[in-house]
């Protein structure tokens, strides 16, 4: 610091105005007090009144040391000076570490150190981090350099202590932890050490040369598959692992590693980021556990024998897409042809789905509402009663059959009749959202038939078998997906109790505890295998409460951000 002695001779205000210009590495508040005070000082020789206080104060120590530390840290903030300077060494926390990457989720927190008494002459190339344990994890892994056989740091987990407190880089060699020197050591040695450390834990180290720069935009992405990370026995480290489940929607925060990316939930965005494979690496995992697997033919579907077909529900009006033919029919579709492909996709399909938030304008046309569950569930009550509260908003597709038309039917309303040549181009034309066969007829739901609904502003309801909801994914029609589930056993023997399952008989007849359990089965099988397009779930226990959720849903479909496939809104993204 700059010492102005009391009494010292001051230059006059002249001189001082010529002073030469500061450099900008003096011209800091410390300049500026140095200033003030030589101007002082020509009072305070000639005893001008109360400037004597002034000058003290000003001159005090304690002002100059603040001002100076201030200086110090914007300078550090300014040059990111590498190694840390010695004023601004700080601030740092945790370790995780293990034999590939061992973790040791040790628990830390961030401490002001005292400078070392001795700063040894090789400083530049060192830096000393101090961390106080405690309950958080320090958010970096550990592993040996195959080569050297150093212990370095391999990762620091984004939004972890370590990458907080931006002192420990992936690279940077560990030299001692504690004093003790960790040459020689095997990782978990150095995790053991860390282990039996209390208080502040002092970590030196060689500074990487080249620290890793991200600079990778954040995507979001929806999980095509299940990941348990202490069941990955290539994962690097398990405890820095993302556990995360079908469907769920994950920020992928680095993705440098071709193998191991880092990625938070956005359902826990506070949290920091755990490792996850990379989409290559899961597709990889993925291929190899399909084929490790022995065949099975799909068994989501019930099959049925077929009767008579009837008309439907005799409500107060007619709305399409409810005949009883169709929802037979429904049943059986797809059996035999599906169940490969649906496994193929589970195992070989991206594993990762880029998505973006997306709101619907006003002016756009209306969210396709899918409403999906196993058979007897209540979609077709849900969806009835829901069209129900508003004919005139929500409306059904009107199918297309290959059977004649009966006398009380009308072309367009119940059915679209069309031969069984028009019905095939149209499947090969991939115009049908899903068919099938029911006594010798083609039933099914064309494209066309729900563009119109939507086409007319009205919200376009229908139910598809989950193995259809991929054909619906379009960019045209982005498909709200809801999944009906029955509740408990119990819960569905009290209120099922007056409730019929459609049957291929004219009678339909009550539930049985068989139909019960198979529609739980059934459900748990939907949800594992599909539960990734699921946007909404709706248990039906209470059917006021289901329909009033469900309303509730089909609202916020149309009117609130939502999760979509990057792909419906710009068509040139590819998938990370
Ligand atoms: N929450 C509920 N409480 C009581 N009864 C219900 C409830 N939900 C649906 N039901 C009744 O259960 C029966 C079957 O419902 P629904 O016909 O909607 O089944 P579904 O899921 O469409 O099955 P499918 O596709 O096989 O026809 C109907 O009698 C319906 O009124």
């Amino acid at each position: 610091f700059l010492h102005l002695e009391k009494g010292e001779k001051s230059p006059d205000k002249k001189s001082m105005m010529e002073l030469p210009p500061v450099t900008s590495q003096e011209n800091g508040l410390s300049q500026i007090l140095r200033l003030v005070l030589k101007e002082l000082s020509l009072f305070y020789s000639r005893d001008v009144n109360g400037v004597s206080l002034l000058y003290d104060l000003l001159h005090s120590p304690w002002l100059q040391a603040l001002l100076k530390v201030y200086e110090c840290l914007q300078e550090y903030i300014m040059k990111k000076p590498i190694p840390v300077l010695s004023q601004a060494q700080a601030l740092s926390c945790e370790a995780l570490l293990n034999a590939h990457d061992t973790v040791a989720q040790k628990d830390f927190e961030p401490v002001l150190p005292p400078l070392p008494d001795n700063i040894p002459e090789n400083e530049e190339a060192l830096r000393i981090v101090c961390l106080v344990k405690n309950k958080q994890p320090l958010g970096a892994t550990i592993k040996r350099h195959e080569i050297t056989g150093d212990i370095m740091v391999a990762r620091i987990i984004h939004g972890g202590l370590a990458d907080r407190s931006g002192l420990l880089y992936a690279g940077d060699k560990l030299v001692e932890v504690n004093g003790i020197s960790v040459e020689g050591l095997e990782p978990e040695q150095v995790i053991h050490i860390l282990a039996m450390s209390h208080g502040t834990i002092m970590f030196k180290v060689v500074p990487v040369s080249d620290r890793p720069i991200n600079n990778q935009t954040t995507v979001y992405v929806r999980t095509m598959a299940k990941y348990c990370p202490w069941e990955d026995p290539i994962i690097p480290c398990a405890d820095a692992g993302l556990p995360f489940r079908k469907g769920e929607i994950l920020q992928i925060v680095d993705r440098n590693d071709s193998l191991w990316w880092q990625a938070r939930k956005v359902s826990d965005f506070g949290a920091c980021a755990g490792l996850i494979p990379s989409n290559h690496l899961l597709k990889r995992k993925q291929r190899e556990f399909w084929w490790s697997q022995p065949f099975q033919p799909h068994s989501c579907l019930k099959s049925t024998t077929y009767g008579e077909e009837f008309a439907g529900y005799g409500h107060q009006f007619f709305i399409a897409g409810f005949r009883r033919s169709m929802r037979l029919c429904r049943r059986k579709s797809h059996t035999s042809q599906l169940p490969a492909y649906t496994h193929c996709y589970n195992a070989l399909g991206a594993p990762y789905e880029e998505v973006v938030r997306y709101q619907r304008h006003p002016s756009d046309k209306h969210r396709l509402i899918v409403l999906v569950g196993p058979s007897g569930v209540g979609v077709n009550e849900l969806r009835r009663r829901l069209i129900e509260t508003d004919p005139n908003h929500f409306q059904s597709a009107v199918p297309h059959t290959t059977r004649s038309k009966k006398s009380y039917e009308e072309d367009g309303r119940e059915y679209h009749y069309v031969s069984k040549e028009t019905f095939e181009s149209l499947v090969y034309g991939h115009r049908m959202l899903e068919y099938g066969e029911y006594k010798g007829n083609l039933y099914g739901t064309s494209v066309d038939a729900v563009r119109k609904v939507l086409d007319e502003g009205k919200v376009c309801v229908m139910d598809l078998e989950p193995q259809s909801i991929q054909v619906a994914r379009t960019h045209e029609l982005k498909p709200y997906v809801i999944f009906i589930k029955p509740s408990t056993l119990n819960h569905m023997r009290q209120s099922r109790k007056n409730a019929r399952i459609i049957t291929d008989y004219y009678v339909n007849i009550k539930f049985k505890d068989e139909d019960l359990q198979e529609m739980e089965e059934l459900a748990k099988k939907m949800e594992t295998q599909f539960g990734q397009f699921f946007d909404q779930v709706i248990v039906n226990d209470s059917l006021q409460e289901a329909c009033a959720e469900l309303l509730t849903a089909v609202q916020q479909a149309q009117d609130e951000p939502q999760w979509v496939p990057a792909t419906w809104i710009c068509s040139d993204t590819e998938p990370p």
